[in-house]
């Protein structure tokens, strides 16, 4: 994957730096020109928070390490909770506390509801007409509401637990004949990415991700798993013009073209399914059997967008659907494989971490049978495991970038318009302040307490989801997903791995394991479900 480093070296060595003095001047005094009217701008009265000196133009980009979430947090420990950055241009206020993250993102929530131009935004997600990069307004407003209310609903994710659960089983079955009954290790972290890919893709589609209907159809579900990872690794690399604007239309990276190239064949496959879909639903209009036994079968989320016409009076066109399939697999799929390849990891690592699930799980479901979905409300520790995780290893260390939409003062600072807002929800999930040996994976921690990171709207120690009204509308999806996995995982199958597990991570759309997690299985139930 392409590191943020990368790109931030090219500014480092100079290479594309403009070369002629009276640029430089221009530049320079643009610069200065702009530090004086953000000042004046201050008739809150109030400072701009402490951060590092800031060079011009480049700000303090060619500062920021290859795991900036780390590099954040040390820095936090210098210049406080709130620290302000420049990069390139752009405001950058970063936020490391759980007091602050609730100021920003609760008490001032409306005016950081909005995220920040970006040529991703542009080129990769339909102009800003997606969900997830598109500007606070109406018609993001429009689009939360079709998601959170229509098709991310509890009744509904509750409705897709047979494809949870089935798919869960293919992968526990894969994962005994990959490794020939128990004597290869598997490659869990592709293990991972495929049963997230495979649950996304049928909850969408209705179909599965490599069935024979959907190759017959061009193999949509493959092509989809092959453009998703190509997408996440173009829009992992920082790129300069989303910070230095007088760049942009350099492209000098080349990011502005893949992300325009990702989009075109993403586009063209979701299409073809939507068009699919709508054939398949003319069709069986005319033979009224067969459409109640539809009716009858769980339904795609496609499905269910082609039914409806319009929500509150406003029409679902067919870029909304297309734009809503796009999210939900790209912003569904990678965080939840990730969050779950870590607990495998420190249960690897920790024999008694394993033990305790599984006395729990067979004292639930005993040896005969696999964990369904129900069964996970009655395993307090399981759930706990899965908490643990979301406090230590949050996919998205820095949540997504918020933007201000006016001059606002926080925590007693001056933030201007159009600031960006980092949460450092790793530094937060960490700070000794709020946890006890905050670096320990220790489960326990949770166990008797009622604390409930899905749906606690006041909860902020930890922030794995975010939170707000820009706060992950997945949660309740990734939460079952999570929990069945690691669940029936280690129900099934006693784990070991050669030698020490190296627990390094790396920063790119999400934050994975730096290198692959590979296991050996041996069966603990009498036969493999
Ligand atoms: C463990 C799994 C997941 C994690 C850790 C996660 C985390 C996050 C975070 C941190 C954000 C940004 C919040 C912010 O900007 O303040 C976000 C946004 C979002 N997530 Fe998730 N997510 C997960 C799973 C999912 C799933 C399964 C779906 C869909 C079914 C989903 C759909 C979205 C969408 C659409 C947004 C954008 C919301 C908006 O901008 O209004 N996520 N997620």
């Amino acid at each position: 994957m392409a590191s943020p480093l990368d790109s931030i070296n090219i500014i480092r060595e100079g290479a594309y730096l403009p070369a002629t003095a009276t640029l430089c001047s221009l530049i320079i005094f643009l610069w200065v020109l702009h530090r004086f009217s953000v000042q004046r701008k201050n008739r809150l009265g109030f400072r701009l928070p402490p951060g590092p000196f800031a060079w011009p133009i480049i700000g303090n980009l060619n500062q920021l390490k290859r795991l900036p979430h780390r590099d954040l947090h040390e820095r936090g420990k210098k210049y406080g909770p709130i620290m302000m950055l420049k990069l390139g241009s752009v405001p950058t206020v970063v936020v490391s506390s759980s007091a602050m993250a609730k100021e920003f993102l609760k008490t001032h929530d409306n005016v950081f509801a909005s995220r920040p131009q970006s040529a991703a935004g542009k080129h990769l997600a339909y102009n800003y007409k997606d969900m997830v990069l598109a500007p606070y307004g109406p018609y993001w407003r429009h689009m939360r509401k079709l998601c959170v209310v229509e098709l991310l609903n509890a009744k509904r994710i509750e409705s897709f637990s047979c494809v949870r659960e089935e798919e869960m089983l293919l992968t526990v079955r894969s994962v005994w004949e990959m490794s020939g009954q128990g004597e290869k290790l598997v490659n869990l972290t592709n293990l991972f990415s495929s049963f997230t890919q495979a649950v996304m893709w049928r909850i969408l589609s209705g179909t599965k991700i490599s069935s024979q209907s959907d190759a017959q159809v061009g193999g949509n579900g493959e092509e989809i798993k092959k453009l998703a990872v190509e997408a996440a690794v173009t829009v992992g690399a920082v790129n300069i013009g989303d910070f230095i604007p007088y760049l942009d239309w350099m492209d000098l990276q080349g990011v502005k073209r893949r992300l325009k190239k990702v989009h075109n064949s993403i586009a063209q496959v979701i299409k073809k399914i939507i068009e699919e879909h709508e054939q398949r639903r003319m069709k069986l209009h005319k033979d009224k059997d067969k459409e109640q036994e539809q009716n009858a079968a769980t339904k795609g989320l496609i499905d269910v967008l082609l039914e409806m016409e319009s929500l509150d009076g406003k029409a679902i066109t067919e870029e909304n659907i297309e734009a809503i399939v796009f999210d939900i697999f790209l912003a569904g799929v990678e965080t939840t494989s990730t969050t779950i390849e870590w607990p495998m990891s420190e249960i690897l690592r920790n024999r008694g971490v394993a033990k305790k699930m599984q006395e729990e799980i067979e004292s639930v479901v005993g040896r005969e049978r696999a964990v369904s979905e129900r069964d996970i409300g009655s395993m307090e520790y399981v759930q706990c495991v899965v908490k643990e995780t979301l406090r230590l290893y949050p996919a998205l260390p820095l949540l997504l970038p918020h933007e201000s939409t006016q001059d606002c003062a926080v925590g007693g600072y001056f933030i201007p318009e159009r600031s960006r807002l980092i949460v450092n929800a790793w530094a937060i999930g960490r700070d000794p302040s709020l946890w006890e040996d905050p670096l320990e994976f220790k489960p326990e921690r949770f166990m008797g307490k009622k604390v409930d990171v899905v749906r606690d709207k006041d909860y902020f120690d930890m922030l794995p989801f975010g939170a707000g009204r820009r706060g992950c509308p997945g949660t309740a999806m990734a939460d079952v997903t999570m929990n069945l996995a690691l669940a029936q995982l280690v129900h099934c199958f006693e784990w070991s791995v050669d030698g020490d597990l190296d627990m390094t991570e790396l920063f790119g759309v999400t934050t994975p394991r730096s290198v692959h997690l590979l296991a050996r299985p041996a069966l603990r139930l009498s036969t493999c479900p």
